[in-house]
Parts: C-alpha cells; structure tokens; sequence
C-alpha cells in the first residue's frame, strides 16, 4: 500500500514525503515543479514529474502503484498572488483538486487528505481563537478556491465511498529538526522566512506590511505551525482514515499569535544581530489577526504538537538558510549549476 503526495517537491510536502518513509510508508511523489525541487524530495520516494491533474500521468501512477491514500499539497498558496490572478488560484486550487478527486473515486481510491487554510475564515473571525464551525467568509480568492475544494470534499464523501480530512493551516514556518527539508522558495514572502534571509544579509530590509492593525502593536496578528507539527497532523489524519475514522475538518495550530514585530524581534534575538525594518502600507488580502483552536485536531486525531515554540520555529528556519546556499546549487531537475545561489 503506498501514499500518493502531490506537491512533495514543495516546502510542505517534502516534510511530509520525510515524515512517511520515517514511519515506514512506501511514498511516490508527483509534482510539476514549479515552485518545488527536485532535490527535495528524498531518494526512497518514487517521483514521476507532471501536474496532479493530468489524467493520462494519474492512470500510468495507479497503475505502476497499489495507491491507497493521497496528500493534496499540489497548490498555489499566495494570498497577494491570488487577488492578482484570481482564475490561475481557482484553476490551480480548485479545478486541479476536482480533477484528481474524481480519478482518485474512479480509482478506488478512498482516503484523501486535503491542504486547506486560515484564509477560509477571512478577515473578521467572529472570536479568537477561531473553531471550525466559525463563519466561513474568505475575502480572497485563495481563502475561496480552498474553500470550494473543502465543499467538493464534502459532497463527494456523501455521495461516493470516499472519506477526507481537510487541515486548515495556519501559517507554517520553521524546518526539519534534522535538517533534511525546509523552505527553499526563491523570492519566498513568508514572514519568517523573509526575515531570517534579511538577518542572514540576503535581503537589504523587512517591510512591515501595516502598523494600524486593532492589535497590541498594530502590526498583522499570524499562529505560526511549525512544519514537522503540521505534517506530523497528516500522519496521523492518515490513520484516522485508515481506521475507519469519520471526515474531518480541523484546524491546525497553536492558539497562540504572534504580531509581526513579535516575529521580527524574536529573528533578531535568535540571530543575535538587528536588520533594517520599514514601515510600509497594508498589504492586499491580509487579515488583521487569525489564531487557531485546534481542539477538534486534539480530540479527534490525537494531534500532539512538539515545537510549538517560537524560538524553536526561527532557529530551525535560520538554520536552513544556512544551508540553503549550499543546496540551492542544485537546480529543479537535480543537476548541480556551476555557479553559486545569488543573494537576494
Ligand atoms: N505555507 C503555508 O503557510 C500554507 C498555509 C496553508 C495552506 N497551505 C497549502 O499547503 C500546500 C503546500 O504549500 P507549500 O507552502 O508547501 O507550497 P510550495 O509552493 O512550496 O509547494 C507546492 C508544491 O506543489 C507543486 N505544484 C503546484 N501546483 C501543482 C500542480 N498543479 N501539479 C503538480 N505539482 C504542483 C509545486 O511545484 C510545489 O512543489 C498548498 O496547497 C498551500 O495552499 C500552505
Ligand atoms: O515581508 C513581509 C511578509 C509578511 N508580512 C506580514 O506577516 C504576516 C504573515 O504573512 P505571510 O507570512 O505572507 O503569510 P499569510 O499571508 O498570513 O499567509 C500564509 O498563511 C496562510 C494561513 O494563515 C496560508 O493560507 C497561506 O498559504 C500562507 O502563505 C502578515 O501580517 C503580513 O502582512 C510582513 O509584514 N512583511
């Protein structure tokens, strides 16, 4: 029995490709590569490279492979990006998703596990922390193609033998403990991420995308997951499934916020050394704060966080970029380049 992850060339998805051959999964991988690498994903996972939606890839990959669950990480995930090119995010998150969950029904496949989002919630969650059963209002396209893929979810758990969990992240950061995966984006605009290649001289400053938030200093409000926390939630929304467990929407995070002031003075202790910080204008699509209850992802998975700590989130990120320099000298297809990762 294998485990299909789509997207396991990406930042989450090569944690949770990781995560699996650690827990002794057989693993194939499929992803186009367009903003993964192939030297992400570890040798012991097969890889065929191509879209999650291409139908002819999806048969030659149930063929070759006894394929009982699938992790849908294969997305676009920028929320500014989404406002700019709202049909590319709905063809990408929500179109892609239909295709691959019908080949999967075709298939026989019965156990899905779905990436889902904070940005479902949009921008006025009714209380915080946010339950599940919060009113549902995104306010960007990319809250809504997440969203109109949990409601295909749902309706064809109804109507076909088929069962999902959805995980709603909240904003994921930091890398593996071990130092075998981490954020690898060029240009990347997470926060945390940003902010450790400034400390680390790869960029020239941090905009502080607004200051007059309603929160206790007036910058954007995020619960920062880390990555191994979240995938380690996969897992175990794996076995959820597998034992017959019901479909499940769950949050994932801490239910604790961190203000962006917050996350940029903890990268400064952390490194133990200041960079420039700018003042700048609110940035399109964000959310004032969102914070998680994860009590549902407790109760019913069994979902134990370990990292949940802040220090622990930017020192493994930092560490990361340590190495990155190094691993960037790959290039997509795996080869080394000859010449060394410019600086940002
Ligand atoms: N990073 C976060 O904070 C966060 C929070 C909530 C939800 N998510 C969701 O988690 C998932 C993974 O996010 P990530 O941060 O690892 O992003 P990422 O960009 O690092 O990874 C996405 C991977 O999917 C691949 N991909 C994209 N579209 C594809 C397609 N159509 N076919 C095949 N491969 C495709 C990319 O090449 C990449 O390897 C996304 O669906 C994202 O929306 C991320
Ligand atoms: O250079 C930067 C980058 C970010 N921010 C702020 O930092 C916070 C976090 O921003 P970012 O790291 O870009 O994450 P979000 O826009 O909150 O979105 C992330 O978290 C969401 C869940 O909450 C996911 O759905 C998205 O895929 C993921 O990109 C926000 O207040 C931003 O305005 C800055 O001020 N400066």
């Amino acid at each position: 029995m294998t485990v299909l992850v789509t997207g396991g060339a990406g930042y989450i998805g090569s944690h949770m490709v990781w995560k699996l051959l650690d827990a002794g999964e057989d693993v194939v991988v499929v992803d186009r590569l367009s903003t993964g690498f192939r030297w992400a994903i570890p040798s012991a996972a097969r890889f065929y490279l191509g879209d999650a939606a291409d139908e002819a890839l999806l048969q030659t990959i149930f063929a070759e492979n006894d394929i009982e669950a699938i992790i849908h990480f294969a997305g676009s995930s920028i929320v500014p990006a989404s406002i700019e090119d709202p049909l590319g995010y709905y063809e990408n998150n929500t179109g892609k998703t239909r295709t691959l969950m019908s080949a999967a029904i075709r298939a026989g496949i019965r156990h899905f596990v779905f990436s889902s989002t904070a940005a479902v919630y949009g921008s006025q969650p009714a209380d915080e922390p946010v339950k599940e059963s919060a009113p549902l209002l995104p306010e960007t396209p990319y809250g809504q193609s997440k969203l109109m893929s949990e409601l295909m979810l749902r309706d064809a758990a109804a109507a076909y033998d088929f069962r999902y969990v959805a995980l709603r992240y909240f904003n994921v950061a930091g890398a593996d403990p071990q130092g075998r995966a981490g954020q690898s984006t060029d240009g990347a605009t997470h926060l945390v991420k940003v902010a450790c290649e400034a400390a680390l001289g790869r960029r020239r400053q941090v905009e502080i995308y607004g200051t007059d938030y309603p929160t206790h200093d007036g910058t954007g409000v995020r619960d920062y997951i880390h990555v191994s926390d979240l995938v380690d939630a996969h897992l175990m929304a794996l076995r959820h499934l597998r034992s017959g467990g019901r479909p499940l929407v769950a949050n994932c995070g801490y239910g604790v916020g961190y203000s962006v002031l917050d996350v940029l003075n903890m990268v400064m202790r952390v490194h133990g050394r200041a960079f420039r910080i700018h003042m700048a204008p609110r940035r399109p699509g964000d959310t004032a704060s969102v914070v998680a209850d994860a009590t549902l992802a407790h109760r019913e998975l069994g979902w134990t966080p370990r990292y949940n700590c802040m220090e622990t989130i930017v020192r493994s990120s930092l560490e990361w970029e340590l190495q990155l320099a190094d691993r960037s000298s790959f290039d997509a297809s795996g080869l080394r380049k000859v010449f060394a990762a410019p600086s940002l």
